[in-house]
């Protein structure tokens, strides 16, 4: 049974995460996924919505086996409870693939670090990253 652990904030879920999370999933057999914790969300603006809701709303999609909220101070807890074979990063996240593979040969864990593919707009208008669709809410609903 191939495990792929694929992680991220996922504050307003769109395309792009179902896209990242599919991509993820046909790396393995079963697909984990570590939902950021908002106070681990340092580069960049912190999620809007609960940690509990934005694991709740990941776990609900059909590629996920598992949905967890990340660890609070140590990132790899949950990859050493998880043993994945992948960890499946997407196409833009600010880790280190070099860091994370001398991270797990240091802690014994046996696992690939991949790199998901980009999803891009199909369509004039399709948002594909929760920054972008914050804003077009502020720039709609900003006054009321
Ligand atoms: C291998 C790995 C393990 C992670 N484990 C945790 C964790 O235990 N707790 C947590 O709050 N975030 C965890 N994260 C998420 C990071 O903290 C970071 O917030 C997340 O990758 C942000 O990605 P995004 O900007 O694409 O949302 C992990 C990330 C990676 C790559
Ligand atoms: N358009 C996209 N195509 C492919 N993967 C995506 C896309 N948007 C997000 N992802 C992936 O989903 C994971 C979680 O992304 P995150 O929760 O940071 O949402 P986001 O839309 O990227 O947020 P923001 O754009 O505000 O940084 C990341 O690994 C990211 O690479």
């Amino acid at each position: 049974m191939r495990r792929v652990v694929a992680q991220g904030t996922f504050d307003i879920i769109h395309p792009g995460h179902v896209h990242y999370l599919s991509d993820a999933a046909s790396m393995g057999d079963e697909l984990h996924v570590i939902v950021a914790r908002r106070e681990n969300v340092t580069h960049k603006e912190p999620p809007i919505l609960p940690n509990r809701q934005r694991r709740d709303v990941v776990a609900a999609l059909e590629m996920v086996d598992e949905a967890r909220v990340g660890h609070p101070n140590d990132i790899f807890a949950p990859i050493e409870e998880i043993d994945p074979d992948v960890i499946a990063l997407g196409y833009d996240q600010h880790h280190d693939d070099a860091a994370i593979e001398n991270e797990l040969e240091s802690r014994g864990i046996d696992c690939v670090v991949r790199r998901a593919s980009p999803r891009d707009p199909h369509y004039e208008g399709e948002l594909l990253s929760t920054g972008d669709i914050v804003d077009r809410i502020l720039e709609q609903r900003g006054d009321e």
